[in-house]
């Protein structure tokens, strides 16, 4: 089936975004996962990328923080300006990227130490901090990601020991303890029960005052709760893009209309 791409005229960001993908292709070994992708996420909002399983949305995701960029035989084409400056040219230093644009994966991932040093530990990566403003920016963080009344007398314990959901947020505080401008989230919630689920989207909710957040989800109802703009991709292109209550209600392709309403995906 050949899509018709979305046209950069069609996308509704119209302050200055803070990222923008321009002819952004992307190949797994030849294999091309993105094609010509142009999108603009705008800044403090939060932009849903959603589509059938294997459409490229996690590829998407990652050449944001340029994930891939370990592996020799994975490329991407294109542009993917943020705040004016081409992420994708090697001369971006992969360190100031990481520092600048966060991620949260699907499961969470603690290190196995403690809850204070796993937060801590990213930061000493960048800044020597004197032990009183750590402890406070390891506070700072935890508030931040709704997780200081439930750990803060259990700091110095494993936080291995946390439930799912607290170690979800844990993972937030970690990426925010970095002051990043972007929060990337990939399918953040799906290994979580609905409550420890609504609790993360709340904090997405609190988040975006202050960050630029990008979420992948399968969920659809997640998607038109937290965000503000969603992009709809289909086998690597990007099928349709505009405000949340656009696509959700009047969609404007009909392949976009099938998978919100469940005909396929
Ligand atoms: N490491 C890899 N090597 C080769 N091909 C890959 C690799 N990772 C992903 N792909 C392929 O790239 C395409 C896009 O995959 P991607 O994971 O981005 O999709 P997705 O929309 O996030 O899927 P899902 O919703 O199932 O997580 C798929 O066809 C997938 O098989």
């Amino acid at each position: 089936m050949t899509v018709a791409p979305v046209s950069v005229a069609e996308t509704v960001v119209t302050s200055a975004p803070k990222i923008t993908a321009r002819n952004l292709n992307f190949y797994y070994n030849g294999y091309q996962a993105l094609k010509n992708i142009n999108l603009d996420i705008a800044e403090r909002k939060v932009t849903a990328i959603i589509g059938p399983s294997g459409c490229g949305k996690s590829t998407l995701l990652r050449v944001f923080n340029r994930i891939y960029s370990i592996y020799p035989k994975l490329e991407a084409k294109g542009e993917v300006m943020l705040d004016g400056e081409n992420i994708l040219d090697p001369s971006f230093a992969l360190n100031r990227l990481r520092s600048k644009v966060g991620m949260v994966f699907q499961k969470p991932v603690p290190f196995p130490m403690s809850i204070y040093d796993n937060i801590a530990y990213g930061i000493k990566h960048y800044e020597k901090l004197p032990r009183a403003e750590m402890d406070n920016r390891v506070e700072q963080a935890l508030r931040q990601a709704a997780l200081w009344d439930e750990a803060k007398d259990k700091l110095k314990q494993n936080a291995l020991g946390l439930s799912g959901g607290q170690q979800q947020r844990l993972c937030i505080a970690r990426a925010i303890a970095l002051k990043p401008e972007v929060i990337l989230f990939d399918e953040p919630t799906s290994a979580l029960d609905p409550i420890a689920t609504s609790k993360i989207e709340q904090l997405v909710e609190e988040l975006k005052s202050q960050f630029t957040i990008v979420i992948v989800t399968h969920n659809m109802q997640q998607a038109s709760r937290v965000s503000d703009h969603t992009a709809f991709m289909y086998l690597g292109d990007l099928v349709e893009f505009g405000d949340t209550t656009m696509i959700f209600e009047n969609p404007k392709q009909k392949m976009t209309e099938d998978y919100i309403t469940g005909r396929y995906g």
